[in-house]
């Protein structure tokens, strides 16, 4: 079936690559980041330019203590009270400059903050507007884990490269590069010293990062294989543990974490020695011995003035905050690159054309006409053709991954067709509006898929405007009514929360659905009719009402199912190999082989043509 677990898209990309890859994505991961800002990049822009503003402003408190030094020194040496004019002024100017610098600095980070804010919501409404076109056949177990994680988590990651990243990042860099530029103003000499580690810091820095942007979508790919290894565990616990297999299946999990910790530990070993070395070269301590020890042999040798000396100093203490902030941020990036990656994956998923000029069918007749659909390279239907007559019951059977699932998802529109045409009515479904279809065909799958709802409202899922007494006659159809009305709450009983439902119950509510939305076309998967042995009857009951003048097509799991339709469809291979009643194929190599596997006694007549 399309929508069991244990199948997986063909559109979807593995969970894992090569290492090899792993710089590509990186790459790809960036340029992601960046079509994901795009909406908001003129925001973003007029706050880089406050920062520019705001970094450039931070020149001038180290030049104004430069000359209030300066008066102070002078006045000192003259032996006489300085200005107070002067210390006014230049005072005035540092508090001004500091006050106007924070302002900007903030204003900046309030806009981005926005930008953010509106660019979140804009993605999620962009994913949700996707995905509503986005064919069902994309959806699978995988993929519901892929959404989940990139609506929660990743938009999430994208915050801190939006909102953070563009003001931090480039205050990190203006700021320290104005600063030191102003340092080699004050004096050339004491602004060599201020930046005379910075080499020794980037040449041990450059070392330490060697090879980080694979390194990190390799842990990225580490966690994603953690994350999968627990998803499957808690997915699949019930077959595990009925098998006993507790102990195996999480020992996968275990692995998957124990090979994580083993990365890690290596990884960040090694880095984490080079990388101690060289933040010690921007450390306080070794900033201030090369600062002020070495201008104070400037001072002595009469080439600069104490102000210089401690304003330089000064300068170059504010290096170190600027490069954490550079590597924290640039981290950050790396880490959003992979997360909007999968945010384009899902910005990108497929998605199923909107009809131009929508068309209403006339009429329930259903025709396929050489349809073809593949998974990938797995051709699922080859080449179909088939009508369904208005008022019949045709049956599809064949062995399991013959296609009869996916040629009935076809004609729900699950997907559409690589080559040939489905029609409903004479419309071609692509000429259909969603709506049409919704009420020209329902589907009864094998997975009730109850919501945590109340039951009036699972069942009116398909017509919410439906009162109750149109629900209660849809499920007295359904043969389900006397049991709802047993419930403490009835039609208001809550799925899950209030009570729990046998699979023939909810197989019922199911079906009431179906009678509710009272479409012409019903695709109905027959192993609806299988779960529940003791509630068969009453299904099969509920489903002859259900089937009552319309056009229906049964996917049959076993021959046994084909009882009471006016007609046999046979797949082999993608392909229909056989159509006719049940007396008309009894010759039918391919339907007699069916019925011999599913353990259906043969007309001894045609033992003869054997
Ligand atoms: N989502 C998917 N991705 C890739 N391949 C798929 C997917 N769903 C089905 N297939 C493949 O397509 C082929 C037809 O599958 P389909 O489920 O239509 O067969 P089926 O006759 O309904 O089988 P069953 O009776 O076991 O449900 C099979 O080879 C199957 O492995």
């Amino acid at each position: 079936m399309l929508s069991t677990s244990t199948t997986r898209a063909p559109d979807q990309a593995p969970s894992s690559t090569r290492p090899g890859d792993d710089r590509a994505r990186a790459v790809a991961g960036q340029a992601a980041v960046s079509r994901l800002g795009a909406p908001v990049r003129s925001r973003l822009r007029l706050g880089q330019v406050l920062v520019v503003v705001s970094g450039l402003l931070s020149i001038a408190p180290y030049v104004a203590l430069v000359q209030l030094g300066d008066i102070l020194v002078t006045a000192h040496e003259a032996g006489s009270a300085p200005d107070p004019e002067r210390v006014r002024a230049t005072v005035m100017v540092l508090i001004g400059a500091y006050s106007t610098r924070l302002l900007l600095y903030s204003l900046a980070l309030l806009i981005t903050h926005f930008a953010d804010l509106a660019l979140r919501d804009r993605l999620r409404r962009d994913i949700v507007a996707r995905l509503t076109r986005t064919p069902l056949s994309w959806f699978t177990a995988s993929t519901s884990g892929r959404l989940r994680k990139a609506v929660q988590d990743d938009t999430t990651t994208v915050h801190t490269v939006i909102a953070h990243g563009p003001v931090e990042r480039l205050n990190a860099v203006v700021t320290p590069v104005a600063l030191l530029a102003c340092a080699f103003w004050i004096d050339w000499r004491l602004g060599l010293l201020s930046v005379g580690t910075i080499p020794l810091y980037f040449a041990t820095y450059s070392l330490s990062m060697r090879g980080m942007n694979e390194k990190t979508v390799e842990m990225d790919r580490r966690l994603e294989n953690i994350s999968s290894a627990m998803v499957e565990f808690v997915a699949g616990i019930g077959v595990v543990k009925a098998f006993g297999q507790v102990g195996r299946a999480h020992a996968a999990y275990l692995r998957a974490g124990d090979e994580f910790s083993t990365f890690y530990r290596a990884w960040a070993m090694s880095m984490m020695n080079i990388s101690c070395l060289s933040i010690t070269w921007v450390s306080i301590p070794v900033l201030l011995l090369v600062n002020l020890g070495g201008g104070s042999l400037l001072l002595r040798a009469g080439l600069v003035t104490l102000p210089q000396v401690l304003a330089t100093t000064l300068i170059a203490l504010v290096l170190p905050g600027a490069m954490v902030t550079i590597a924290s941020v640039s981290w950050s990036y790396q880490q959003a690159g992979a997360a909007a990656l999968r945010l384009c994956d899902i910005l990108d998923a497929p998605t199923l054309s909107a009809a131009v000029h929508p068309r209403r069918p006339d009429g329930a007749r259903v025709e396929i006409e050489h349809v073809s659909y593949s998974y990938g390279r797995t051709l699922a239907v080859d080449d179909a053709c088939l009508t369904l007559v208005p008022g019949t019951v045709t049956a599809l059977l064949g062995p399991s991954g013959s296609g009869k699932s996916t040629l009935a998802t076809l004609i729900a529109r699950f997907a559409d067709p690589d080559a040939g045409t489905v029609r409903i009515g004479g419309v071609d479904l692509r000429d259909m509006d969603e709506q049409t279809l919704y009420d020209t065909v329902s589907f009864v799958l094998q997975d009730p898929q109850l919501l945590d709802a109340p039951i009036r409202d699972n069942i009116a899922l398909g017509r919410p405007d439906a009162d109750l007494e149109q629900v209660r006659a849809a499920a007295r159809v359904a043969q389900i009514d006397d049991f709802i009305m047993t419930l403490p709450s009835g039609y208001d009983t809550v799925v899950g929360r209030d009570t729990a439902l046998s699979g023939g119950q909810a197989q019922r509510i199911a079906i009431a659905r179906a009678v509710l939305c009272d479409t012409p076309v019903i695709l109905l998967d027959e192993a609806t009719a299988m779960a529940d042995p003791e509630s068969e009857a009453e299904i099969q009951q509920a489903l002859a009402e259900l089937v009552k003048g319309r056009t229906v097509l049964v996917i049959a799991h076993r021959p046994a199912a084909v009882r009471g339709a006016h007609r046999v469809v046979v797949m082999d291979r993608g392909r229909i190999v056989a159509t006719g009643t049940h007396d008309e194929l009894l010759n039918e190599p391919h339907y007699r082989a069916l019925l011999r596997q599913g353990g259906v006694a043969v007309d001894p007549q045609e033992n003869s043509h054997d």
